[in-house]
């Protein structure tokens, strides 16, 4: 059985970055952009007021000097003349500094009589002027390709004038998941028969993480119903089963796979929950990824290689949850050769140490607890017992979408 890291490394190493397309700003959020954004004017375009008040000559103000009032410059409306001697322009944020006047002295600091404007006191040199290309100069790199949009990201295009981002394609992942036993949520149940909560729980993970999850039909226990589903993943950037993947006579997804070119790269890993991960890829080159059928196994193999998957082929560099410190409020025992993630809680101590604690049950089908869980301890293969106190790494579950 390989590692954890090991089949880390074989399953991203395969993976190039889907196609571009190009999106309207509105629809760029979450969107990871694939050509940079280059400022297309200057921000602000000129020098500009920051207050309400006057723009004045900084050397004609002192407290008690009256100004003569040429003019207005509401924003959007420049002045077209020259503010001289002894004289002042009214003005408003945002509006552009007249030429002439170095300062604005702001309205509170200003009476007004008739057309004069007493000053009561002086107005530095450039003060509440916003100068041009303060913000960014045009042909400034503003957002490097990579960075999955957030809203401010989307304001910095607007304000660099863009109405279209250059972004990566969604990439498209195929669920197929199999079982006799399985049917989707409100579907009849048969005897015997389970809801396949993995499917909607992977596709929302996957509609997080940034991808376009495609949900393949249920397939039986049976290598035809597999194959034939599989066949009708072609063309999607990779290809997620679910289930089937272990050792018994109906854990048939490797032998239908390979009816169906399936070359195998790797089948189980030391690692719990998720020991009968499978990775492979068909003739076509298309990437599989084979998720034990167990929800919590599932699920916390998609946060160890799916995540980082699709971060690449997305053409990110965030991957995921990575590990951070906690300290154990209650002891975990020795690990055997498995590297294990223990679901657990977190709480905060009185210090503000980050404090976990593992649920005493750990199984693998329990979904309630996976969704109650904060965080997964992280205990390598052949790690000692651990009393409280101690400090272990941890992945915390409160991002991407988890
Ligand atoms: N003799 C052995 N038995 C098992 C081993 C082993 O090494 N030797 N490994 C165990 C481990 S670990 C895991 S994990 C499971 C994984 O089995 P499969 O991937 O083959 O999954 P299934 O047998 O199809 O299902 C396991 C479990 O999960 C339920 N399931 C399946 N699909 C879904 C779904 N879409 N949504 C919700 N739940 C699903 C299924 O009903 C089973 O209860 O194998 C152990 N066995
Ligand atoms: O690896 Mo299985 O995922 O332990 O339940």
């Amino acid at each position: 059985m390989i590692s954890v890291e090991e089949a880390r490394t074989r399953i991203l190493a395969p993976l190039v970055p889907v196609g571009t397309e190009t999106v309207a700003l509105g629809e760029a959020w979450g969107r990871v952009l694939a050509r940079e954004v280059v400022a297309r004017l200057d921000n602000p375009p000129a020098d500009v007021s920051a207050m309400d008040g006057y723009a004045v000559r900084s050397a004609d103000t002192r407290a008690g000097t009256a100004l003569r009032l040429i003019g207005s410059a509401p924003a959007g409306h420049p002045f077209g003349g020259e503010v001289g001697r002894g004289e002042c322009v009214r003005i408003f944020t945002g509006a552009v500094v007249p030429n002439g006047a170095d300062s604005i002295l702001i309205q509170e600091d200003a009476t007004r009589e008739g057309e004069a404007v007493i000053a009561s006191c002086e107005a530095p040199t450039g003060r509440h002027i916003r100068r041009r290309g303060q913000d960014f100069d045009r042909a400034s790199v503003l957002l490097a390709p990579g960075r999955r949009l957030g809203a401010r990201d989307i304001g910095v295009a607007a304000a660099a004038n863009h109405p279209f981002l250059t972004v990566r394609r969604r990439p498209r992942i195929a669920l197929l998941a199999t079982g006799d036993e399985i049917a989707l949520p409100g579907e009849p149940i048969g005897p015997g028969g389970i809801v396949s909560s993995n499917s909607l729980m992977l596709a929302a993970l996957i509609r997080a993480a940034g991808g376009e999850p495609v949900l393949l039909p249920l397939a039986t226990d049976d290598n035809d119903a597999i194959g034939a589903t599989a066949r009708a993943a072609a063309g999607m950037d990779m290809l997620l089963t679910i289930g089937g993947a272990s050792v018994g006579e109906h854990d048939l997804v490797r032998t239908a796979l390979a009816a169906e070119g399936l070359t195998l790269d790797f089948w189980k890993i030391a690692m719990r929950p998720g020991k009968p991960l499978m990775h492979g890829r068909l003739g076509s080159g298309q990437p599989v990824l084979g998720l034990p059928g167990n929800p919590v196994s599932a699920m916390v193999c998609s946060v160890l290689f799916l995540l980082p998957a699709l971060a690449r082929l997305s053409g990110t560099g965030d991957e995921g949850p990575t590990p951070v410190e906690a300290v154990l409020e209650e002891g975990v025992g020795a690990n055997d050769h498995r590297a294990d993630h223990l679901r657990a809680r977190l709480s905060v101590g009185r210090d503000g140490t980050l404090l976990v604690r593992a649920f005493p049950r750990q199984d693998s089908a329990m979904l309630r607890r996976l969704a109650e869980a904060e965080a997964l301890i992280l205990r390598p293969p052949g790690a000692a017992a651990l009393p409280a106190g101690a400090t272990v790494q941890i992945l915390r579950l409160d991002g991407y979408g988890l």
